[in-house]
């Protein structure tokens, strides 16, 4: 759906991008992860043409942005920041509003959408719809900025840290809302974060940048798993906290019952900690407890235990 072939851009003597390629698959998520600096925000935005490359080229659905007027691509493009950038003297509604208005939508339309784009993202739309954005708080502004994404039903969702200045609760009330909202949709993601948790948490595809360069790109397990490059192993040291959580819970308080044949096996007493370093060293989405009854733990179940499953 997405597909970026060959692309290098510079910001004057800063060489931001080097001939970044791979693709994104239609429907599925895929995660922009790096350190601070390494090109993540550059490179998505070279998809709405908020940057135009230096060198390489941009395909989206088999064409190339570059040969699409940038009005009439964006508003296909849902694009949310972490700085929301709502309208503040228009209401919630209105600003919600903003592109089907654009498309010519009539009133009755608009208004149907408004309201089943506010139950979406989990906002009455009564309490909220003749809101000013001033009188919201920082997760409901950025719920707000998902919606108005939403509003045309664009077929590609761009994000760049979008959950970034919330608190952890609101951020995985909005992952959550994320995950509903796309699962089944049909919709291609894109989405920049630090937050290896969340990567893991939202992500079926995983690219990592560094220095400009694409690191690794693939599936969660395998991008963080055992052959992860050193760029994700220092973004990983810098979760030691998230993973002394899970060293706090013991894995039989998550487990399911039922075997689970094949998986790598867990020993009695283990945490979820351990279960999860023995599923990114097998590339598997669930381990065997031992004990006496079979039980197992999935990925899923971890997330969930440790917070991030919403
Ligand atoms: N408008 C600009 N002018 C000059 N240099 C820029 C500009 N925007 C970004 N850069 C530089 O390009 C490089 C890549 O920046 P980019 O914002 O893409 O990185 P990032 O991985 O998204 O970083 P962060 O995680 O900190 O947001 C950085 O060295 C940055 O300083």
């Amino acid at each position: 759906m997405i597909r970026f072939e060959g692309i290098s851009h510079r910001y004057g003597s800063v060489q931001a991008l080097r001939e970044v390629s791979f693709g994104v698959p239609q429907g599925s998520l895929c995660v922009l992860l790096g350190e601070s600096g390494s090109g993540k925000s550059t490179l998505l935005r070279t998809v709405n043409r908020l940057v135009e490359p230096s060198a390489g080229r941009v395909l989206l659905g088999g064409r190339d942005v570059a040969g699409t007027d940038p009005q009439a691509l964006r508003r296909g493009i849902g694009y949310v920041i972490q700085s929301v950038g709502l309208f503040p003297h228009r209401s919630v509604g209105e600003n919600i509003a903003t592109v089907p208005r654009l498309l010519g939508w009539d009133a009755r339309r608009i208004a149907l959408r408004v309201e089943e784009l506010l139950e979406m993202v989990g906002l009455d739309p009564g309490t909220y719809r003749d809101r000013l954005p001033g009188t919201l708080s920082g997760g409901q502004a950025q719920r707000v900025g998902l919606a108005r994404a939403l509003a045309a039903n664009p077929p590609v969702l761009l994000m760049d840290e979008p959950f970034s200045a919330l608190d952890p609760g609101t951020r995985r009330g909005l992952q959550a809302a994320l995950r509903r909202i796309h699962a089944g949709s049909g919709k291609t993601i894109l989405m920049v974060t630090h937050d290896v948790e969340e990567a893991l948490a939202l992500a079926d595809r995983i690219a990592v940048m560094d220095d400009g360069r694409l690191a690794v790109e693939g599936p969660p397990l395998e991008v963080l798993g055992r052959h992860a490059p050193a760029t994700v192993r220092r973004m990983v040291r810098a979760e030691v906290l998230a993973f002394h959580r899970l060293a706090a819970l013991r894995a039989a308080d998550s487990a399911l019952p039922g075997p689970a044949p094949g998986a790598p096996v867990l020993p009695e007493g283990a945490t979820l900690r351990d279960a999860l370093l023995l599923m990114l060293g097998h590339g598997a989405d669930r381990v065997a407890l031992m004990g006496e009854a079979p039980r197992h733990v999935t990925l899923a179940a971890l997330l969930a235990a440790s917070g991030s499953g919403g």
